[in-house]
């Protein structure tokens, strides 16, 4: 039995995402929330012929509350979207206050349940939500992840489309690490699954490392005003939650990249500390799965000089933007 719950259900991600949820057969139970029409979304859902029973939720009536009861994993994409010529962390003054919110309610009706944070800017979202959970004294850092599983699909057709073979695209595997904004996205092409050409032009590669990095901008400059990625951000969400289901169901061996507080595996924590440096509290990285959330955290690996300058570029970006979502929750503004 496996409940799952969309906190922002109703929205450009939340919709889709719901959909594929309710689509995956190990989901029993699939809760939804937002501040509008999450009941009508519900009862829409309700009528596909899969296990899963539907119900959706309203603030009023301690809806929040009602929602997370039972929730075994909790995915996270209420906020607002980018529009043209803002960045991430512009996101941040309204969507900081609307994460901590929510994770205030997590917190308190349903501690043990795995976070999955979609909601921008994720670098700083995921610090919120830990440090809601300390002030509640429930933080495990296991179960809270911010979902950068978008960054890997990019990459995945973007390789694909450099080699010319889009059916590729579901075998090309491509470890992204470091967080999900900019520079802080740092594609490690030279572990894909499949290589890339030895011959191929600098350039090519420098331009495809680019448009992984910046993927995002290309759907907000496209969809002109009305809102960033969502359907690909939805496969990506059930994707994610799809495998962390697995393992927590008791599948061995389920490994992708997410951004985690690197406490989660002391061992494997402090050495990639070491890799990279830095005694950051946050990055993606490989992280494998299990039933209680994150097993182990991989380092690098070996990586080229060249990437070895771009994770080195994500380093002062990152730091910052944690430190911006840590002080959120521990001095709250008057
Ligand atoms: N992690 C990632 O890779 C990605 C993250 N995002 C982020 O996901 C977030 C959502 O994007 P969209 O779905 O396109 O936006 P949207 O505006 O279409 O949907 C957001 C939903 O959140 C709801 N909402 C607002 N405040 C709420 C609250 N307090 N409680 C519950 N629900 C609330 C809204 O009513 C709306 O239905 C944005 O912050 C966006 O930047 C988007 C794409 C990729
Ligand atoms: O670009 C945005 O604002 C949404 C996002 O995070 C992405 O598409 O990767």
């Amino acid at each position: 039995m496996v409940k799952a719950v969309v906190l922002g259900a109703a929205g450009g991600i939340g919709q889709p995402l719901s959909l594929l949820l309710k689509s995956n057969p190990a989901v029993t139970e699939l809760g939804l929330y937002d501040i509008v029409n999450a009941p009508g979304v519900a009862v829409d859902l309700s009528h596909i012929a899969t296990p899963a029973k539907v119900q959706g939720y309203l603030p009023p009536d301690d809806g929040l509350k009602k929602v997370l009861t039972g929730a075994d994993v909790v995915v996270i994409p209420a906020g607002i979207p980018r529009k043209p010529g803002m960045t991430r962390d512009d996101l941040f003054k309204i969507n900081a206050g609307i994460v901590r919110d929510l994770a205030t309610g997590i917190a308190t009706t349903a501690p043990k349940a795995f976070v999955l944070v979609i909601s921008n800017p994720v670098n700083s979202t995921v610090p919120i939500v830990a440090e809601v959970f300390k002030k509640h004294g429930v933080f495990d850092p296991k179960r809270i992840f911010g979902v950068t599983t978008l960054d890997v699909v990019r990459a995945s057709t973007f390789v694909s489309e450099v080699l010319g073979d889009l059916s590729l695209t579901t075998s090309v595997t491509v470890p992204v690490v470091g967080g999900h904004s900019g520079v802080t996205i740092v594609p490690l092409l030279s572990q894909s699954s499949h290589p890339l050409p030895s011959g191929l032009q600098q350039s090519t590669v420098d331009d495809l490392i680019n448009r992984i990095q910046f993927g995002g901008d290309e759907v907000v400059k496209a969809k002109d005003g009305a809102g960033s990625a969502t359907l690909s951000m939805a496969y990506a969400g059930a994707e994610f939650a799809g495998k962390v289901i697995r393992a927590l169901k008791g599948e061995k061996g389920i490994v992708a990249p997410t951004y985690v507080n690197l406490a989660a595996d002391k061992v494997g924590g402090e050495a990639l500390k070491k890799e990279l440096g830095k005694d950051l509290e946050y990055f993606s990285a490989p992280v494998e799965l299990g039933p209680n959330g994150v097993e182990k955290i991989n380092g690098l690996g070996k990586i080229t000089p060249a990437e070895t300058v771009l994770v080195k570029a994500a380093l002062p970006d990152l730091a910052t933007n944690i430190e911006k979502g840590v002080t959120f929750v521990q001095v709250p503004k008057l």
